[in-house]
């Protein structure tokens, strides 16, 4: 029971308070509805300089993200904020053209929120891509890795999305993670780059989240290499911590826009444009790999 004596603050109710509380979200997926006349099976969320992944939807509705009511605005290069509706391989879709970050200032559930809203439009399965620093020493800047599992290194400090009053209507208080980055269509990935051209550089391994905006220390790349840390960047972690927690299947991959530092006689800086130019480049395999994803999901569904 709370505390009821007269000097007590009295409990306030963070979900009614919430400004992404069950019902807000659930206004925002209907104003969404109302302009479109499909149900998405999939949502796609672009990282930094990869927003050509919506240049091949079909039968495109763009709705740019000031005109969405509760949503957050895109502030970084390489996002530009706009939600894409339509359909790649017959498959109907939606895709986040920006996504948001906790150093633009969000709090990580409003970063997450997106993910909600989708589910509540009705996809069953989210594609997530970043552009993130190759920790690997294997890996090489235009790898592609896909992510098997992350380290929730904010959420070491408490930093996590699902923190506050659980809704249940999304899933439970206590979410395991395991298989979060779901296994089948992760075996079947490694056949798809093939056939799209990415043969040589995919691999499998570990993505970790750190708060940005500084790029890491060449103290900090060197442990979190000891950690285990594969690619490293400033999202998608607690995207998937909110897909994982509403039940929603994540496939996702880490493109390797830098090689991270771990030696301190190198001169190489990480750069933000170079990371933009660095995804550009691998825009075209990219496409076709997400629709060889797409194409496998239309054929043999997503579970
Ligand atoms: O993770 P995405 O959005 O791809 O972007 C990555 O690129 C930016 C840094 O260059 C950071 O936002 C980092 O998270
Ligand atoms: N570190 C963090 N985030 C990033 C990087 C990086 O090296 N590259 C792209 N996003």
């Amino acid at each position: 029971m709370p505390c009821t004596g007269l000097n007590c603050p009295k409990p306030t109710s963070l979900e009614t308070n919430n400004e992404y509380s069950y019902e807000k979200l659930t206004q925002t997926a209907e104003y969404l509805k109302s302009l479109i006349s499909f149900t998405p099976q999939i949502g796609i969320i672009c990282g930094s300089g990869l927003g050509s992944l919506a240049d091949s939807i079909q039968q495109k509705i763009e709705v740019p993200y000031p005109q969405i009511p509760n949503f957050p605005q895109s502030t970084v290069k390489g996002h530009s904020g706009c939600l894409v509706f339509g359909y790649i391989a017959t498959v109907p879709l939606v895709c986040m053209k920006g996504r948001f970050h906790y150093y633009e200032g969000y709090p990580l559930e409003k970063c997450a929120m997106p993910v909600r809203v989708m589910k509540l439009l009705g996809i069953e399965l989210l594609i997530v891509t970043n552009a993130a620093g190759g920790l690997n020493p294997n890996y090489k800047v235009g790898d592609v890795m896909l992510i098997k599992d992350h380290v929730n290194l904010m959420g070491f400090a408490g930093c996590n999305p699902l923190r506050g009053p659980n809704e249940e209507r999304f899933g439970p208080r206590f979410p395991s993670m395991n298989g979060a980055y779901d296994p089948r269509l992760r075996a079947e990935a490694q056949k798809i780059a093939q056939g799209a051209g990415l043969a040589k550089g995919v691999h499998e391994g570990v993505y970790a989240c750190l708060g940005g905006p500084c790029y890491e220390t060449i103290a900090e790349n060197r442990l979190l290499r000891q950690l285990g840390v594969d690619t490293v960047g400033m999202s998608t972690v607690h995207e998937v911590i909110v897909a994982k927690h509403c039940g929603l299947p994540v496939f996702a991959f880490s493109l390797v826009t830098n090689e991270s530092v771990c030696d301190y006689e190198s001169k190489v800086e990480p750069k933000h444009d170079e990371v933009i130019d660095a995804a550009k480049s691998m825009e075209a395999v990219l496409q076709k790999f997400v629709q060889g994803i797409i194409e496998f999901v239309a054929k043999n569904g997503v579970k």
